[in-house]
Order: structure tokens, then sequence, then C-alpha cells
């Protein structure tokens, strides 16, 4: 284990050139199903906050008429009245939070599903990319801030924009002078918000960013406790972990600063500017130009302005980390799916160029040709510039019914090439056809049907174990179930507290190395597939188990074409036939004991013998 855990390694995507605006206009599709919800939640707040705003024209009557003639039953009158808005307000209000609530939740539920399925269909080099953390933030706190948007900041920002004009407009209409004055500060107001949300939009961008970035500390420490533990080195994450809450918590503050420097702007100058139209007010009445009760009604509605102003700072900042929650939503759904090319090509009804032009179509080719892989090169997107590329022009065929071992030192592409088969990653150039069927050509999820693969890092999922091992095959009935638990040996589940029903923990936590990797071997083999995809399937089996196991396998393995990584002599002599993989090539195939006698390299390899370098002795 290196001493500094290395970072996520997720693309940093580049501040957005595109307004807040612009992003947040992007989940109109979302929001159109609820749109009269919204319009009606607006309309609520509206009517609440407008009822709010004709309380201060009521204090005015109330001041120039019963205050000023002392009419008692007039006063009992405009008081109910006070009451009768008072309570409009309450009930408006409450009204629109019910209106938006289900409906919103709704929202949240179609985004994040759609999400989801998108993750499910995006290709495995996406997945390589993009730390788990990212994704999960974005499935998490990005979906909560975007309902959280919808429910309120989006309501108020259209409520308290015209509820300010409304205001604004009483305003000028019982005293003009004093009105002017109050709305000045709006000018520099409307310069400062703009730059404001230049820079909140990159802080709140990062900090999202590093919400991901923490996210994915905190999943890989707790995936590999265990590894952390036992190596010591809980000291090392938990300061990798504090690392990365410290820029995230300097950002915060960041955020916070800009936030308060906007603030004390927005609620500092309308102050100044009502302080100085009071002055002036009380003047004007002194000289009777206006009367008390037009300097309280004008007051009184410009203090009810306050909180459509003050509300200002906080609307527009949640509305641009809305936006960049929905940049990063929408990052993801852009991304291409791994099946895009194909949906396009079944729409179009055309092969892919190069199976279309590779001379051997696949109806040319035998009926039962096995798996037949003809100059495949191959390389991992992000391979380092000027190295070679992993697989090279590699040329292999296994027979159909034939078990083929595929051997090779360590990181010499074994498993990057079993990985090609499902179309986990795509070809650069070359061929593989199944029976004849150029891959290409062939549905994903069919294609999918007929490989089926064990990995060597036996994955499995909260669920019971005859749903992980069903996951092989949905629609296999019980006896399939059970002749692969048989094969895979692992007849310890009959002994769990509820048998096939248990449900194993997180990741198969609760079962011993050995006991997944037979399960996840279970689940490759319950479909009987035509195509086998084992990679080193027995590695985590003691040598008792092992032959057990190679025993029930040998029968799977006689009804269909599999690969076989192997590292072992007793997994290679599961095989019919053995290929050696080698700088990006096979450079040998033949039964083991032919290659023991043919080929130095492998009889090095199985022997174990290398040079210092790791390279084969040759
Ligand atoms: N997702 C990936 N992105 C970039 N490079 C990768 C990726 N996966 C594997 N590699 C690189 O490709 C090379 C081949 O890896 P692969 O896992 O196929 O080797 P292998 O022969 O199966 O090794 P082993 O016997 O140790 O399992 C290695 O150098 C590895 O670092």
């Amino acid at each position: 284990m290196s001493t500094q855990p290395q970072a996520p390694s997720t693309p940093r995507q580049p501040p957005p050139q595109h307004s807040a605006i612009r992003s947040l206009l992007r989940l109109w599709p979302y929001v159109r199903q609820i749109r009269w919800f919204l319009f009606g939640s607006t309309v609520a707040a509206l009517l609440a906050s407008l009822s709010a705003l004709v309380i201060p024209l009521v204090l005015k009557s109330i001041v120039d008429g019963p205050v000023a003639h002392r009419d008692t039953a007039g006063l009992w009158q405009q008081g109910v009245l006070l009451l009768v808005l008072g309570l409009l307000e309450a009930g408006l209000f409450g009204m629109r939070r019910l209106l938006v609530a289900r409906p919103l939740a709704s929202v949240e539920r179609r985004m994040r599903a759609d999400l989801y399925a998108r993750l499910q269909r995006l290709p495995v080099s996406f997945h390589d990319r993009w730390a788990s953390g990212q994704l999960l933030s974005r499935a998490t706190s990005d979906m909560y801030t975007i309902r959280l948007f919808l429910a309120f900041p989006l309501i108020f920002l259209i409520v308290n924009s015209m509820v300010f004009l409304t205001g604004i407009g009483i305003m000028f209409s019982l005293d003009w002078q004093l009105a002017l004055i109050t709305v000045l500060p709006a000018v520099p107001l409307i310069v400062l918000c703009s730059w404001f949300e230049r820079r909140y939009s990159a802080a709140s961008r990062l900090s999202q960013d590093q919400n991901g970035d923490l996210a994915t500390v905190l999943e890989e420490s707790v995936l590999g406790i265990r590894i952390l533990k036992s190596f010591g080195r809980h000291r090392t994450m938990a300061a990798r972990y504090r690392a990365q809450a410290e820029l995230l918590r300097e950002t915060e503050l960041k955020k916070a600063r800009l936030l308060a420097d906007l603030w004390a702007v927005i609620v500092g100058l309308p102050e100044l500017a009502l302080g100085v139209s009071l002055a002036v007010g009380v003047v004007q009445v002194a000289h009777g130009s206006t009367t008390a009760g037009t300097l309280v009604g004008f007051l009184s509605t410009a203090l009810s302005l306050r909180w459509p102003v003050e509300s200002l700072g906080w609307l527009l900042a949640y509305s641009n980390e809305a936006a960049t929650a929905t940049d990063r939503f929408f990052e993801v759904l852009d991304a291409r799916p791994a099946d895009a090319e194909d949906e396009a090509r079944a729409a179009s009804g055309t092969p892919t160029t190069e199976a279309a032009t590779s001379g051997t179509a696949s109806t040319e080719q035998p009926a039962r040709d096995g798996i037949r892989l003809t100059g495949v090169r191959f390389r991992y997107p992000d391979a380092p510039a000027g190295s070679p590329d992993l697989l090279s022009g590699l040329d292999l065929h296994i027979r159909s019914g034939e078990t083929m071992a595929l051997v090779g030192l360590t990181g010499s592409g074994k498993t990057t090439l079993t990985a090609l088969l499902p179309r986990l990653y795509e070809i650069d150039s070359g061929r593989i056809t199944l029976d004849g069927q150029d891959i290409r050509e062939i549905p994903r999820a069919r294609l999918r049907e007929l490989v089926s693969m064990a990995f060597e890092e036996p994955t499995l999922f909260s669920a019971s174990v005859s749903e992980n091992v069903l996951m092989g095959a949905p629609d296999a009935p019980a006896e399939a179930l059970d002749r692969a638990l048989d094969v895979a040996q692992a007849q310890f589940v009959r002994t769990l507290p509820e048998g096939v029903d248990t449900q194993v923990g997180e990741q198969g936590l609760s079962l011993s190395g050995g006991q997944r990797q037979r399960l996840a071997l279970a689940r490759a083999v319950v479909g009987a597939p035509e195509f086998l995809v084992l990679d080193d399937p027995l590695s985590a089996l003691d040598v008792h188990t092992e032959a057990l196991v190679e025993q029930a396998l040998r029968q799977v393995l006689s009804d269909t074409t599999a690969l076989v990584v192997a590292h072992r002599p007793s997994t290679v002599l599961l095989a019919d036939r053995v290929a050696l993989l080698a700088d990006g090539r096979i450079t040998a195939v033949g039964t083991h004991h032919e290659l023991l006698e043919s080929s130095p390299d492998y009889r090095e390899l199985m022997s174990g013998e290398r040079a210092e370098d790791g390279s084969l002795v040759r």
C-alpha cells in the first residue's frame, strides 16, 4: 500500500460558461408534469404575500380614520379586517406547501431513477473514470438541493419580485419623492448581484465536487476497513479525510463570506435609504405636505418589503447551488451510454462499419464456430501516452465446446481480454465472434445472456443468497439454483440460518472469500450459458474444496465453450487447451503437455521462475 492514498480521479468539469438560468431551464422536462402544482403554489404564495402588503394600507386608514376621528366602532371593523388578512396570509402559505410537497417528491424520485438507470447503462470505462462518491453525491445531496430549489427559491424568486414591484408601486402612489429615495439603492444592488452570481457559482461547484470527494474517501474507508485496520492505516485515512474536509470547509467559508458581503449590502443599503426617507417624511409631515397616516402607510409598506429584498441574497445563493446540482446531474445523464450505438444501429438497420467491411459476414461463418478473436487491439482510454497497446493484434480461436485456459504474467491483460467478450470494454480494432456472429451485432442484453462471467473479485450484493445466484438467470427454475450451488460446492448455504433465503451482508462481507467465490461461480453457471468466462475462479478455495469444485466444473465445462483465466496448474488442467498471452498477443496454444514441451515461456510460467525484472525467463 502506498504511503499516501491517491485522490479520486473523477474528471473535474470546468466551470460552466452559461448562466445559472440556462442550467436550471434544463429541469423543464421534469418540472413540466407538475407545472400546474407549481403554478398553484406560486399563486397561493403571491396572494399570501399581497395580503400581507395590504396590511400597511389598512394601518394607514386606521391612523388617518378611526384613530384621528376617535371612532371606536370603525377601529373594531378595521381590526377585524387586519385579523382576516393575517389568517388569510397564514392559510395561503400553508396551502402553498401542501400543493407542492407530493409532486416534488415524485420529481425527485423520477430524477433519481433516471440517474440510476443511466449509471447502469454507462460503459465500464465511465465508471473507471468516475469516483463512486461523486456519483453518490449526485444521487443524494444534489437531488435534495434541486427539490428544495423547486419547493422554495424558485417560487419565492417569482413571488418576491412581484411583491417587490407591487410594493414599489404602492410606495410611489403614496409619495413618489420618498419612494424614489427608497428605490435608489436598487441600481448598485443589481450590479452587485451579477458579480455575486459569477463568484458564488464557481465556489458552489467546487464545494459540491469536494463533497463528492469526501463521500468517496468515506465510502472507500468503510469498504476497506479491514485492510486499513490490519495495515494500521486508519490514521493515514483519517488524515486524508480531515484534509479533504478541510478543503470543503475552506470553500464553504468562502461561500459564507461571499454571502455575508452580499447580505451586508442588501440589508444595509435599503436600511440607509429607509432612514433617509423617514427623516424626509417627518419633515414633510411637519410642513403638512403629507399626512401622518400616509407616512405610516409608506414606512409599513417599505418595512414589509424588507423580507423580499433581504431574502434575495439567500434565494440567489440557493438558486446557484441548484444550478450547479443540475449541471452535475446532467453531466451524468449526457454521458453516452454503452448501448447508444446499438440502438442507433438497430434503428437504421445497419451493421457496424467494420463488421460490414471485414469481408467475413456472420452468415458465412460455420454455425458452431465457438469464440474467435481476430486481430484484436485494445488499450485503456486512460493508458499513459506512448505506452504500447495492451492487446496488439491478438488472434485466438476457442472451438465450440472447448475449454481454453488463458495464462500469462500478471498484468499481461488476461482479465482485460475476458472483459472484451461481453463488451464491458469495446475493442479498438479487430473482431470477436461467437459462433460466427460479430459481438457488436448482438444486442447487449442477448450477448450477456450468451456469455456468463465469474470475476476474480467475487462481488455479492445486499440480497439473499438465491437472489445473488439467480442474477445470472432470473427465470431459472429452482432445480437450476440447486444444481449451480452443487457445481460450485456451495452446499454451505443450506446450513445458513435461512438457507438460500439468508441475506448476505453488504458485498457479502459476512461470508468468507472462498464462500463468496463459490457463490459467484454458481451465479456464472446457473443459466447453463453457451459461453462461459471464468477469471481465476478457484483462487480463494482450499485444496480440498478446489478439487471438489474442479470435479463439478468439468461437467459444466463439457457442455459449454469456455475461457478460463488460470494462475495455477490445477486450474489449467480443467482446460482442453491452453493459450499463453504475452506482449499483447497469444504466443502459444496447445494442450498443457504440448506447451510444457514446446514453450519455454510456458514452462517458466508454470514453474513460477521469472527473471528479476518480473519478465519470463526466455
Ligand atoms: N480500468 C483500467 N484502466 C486503465 N488500465 C487498466 C485498467 N484495468 C487494468 N489496467 C491495466 O491493464 C493491464 C492489464 O491488466 P489485467 O487486469 O488485464 O491483467 P491480468 O493479466 O489479468 O493480471 P493478473 O494476472 O494480475 O490478474 C495492467 O497494467 C493494468 O494496470
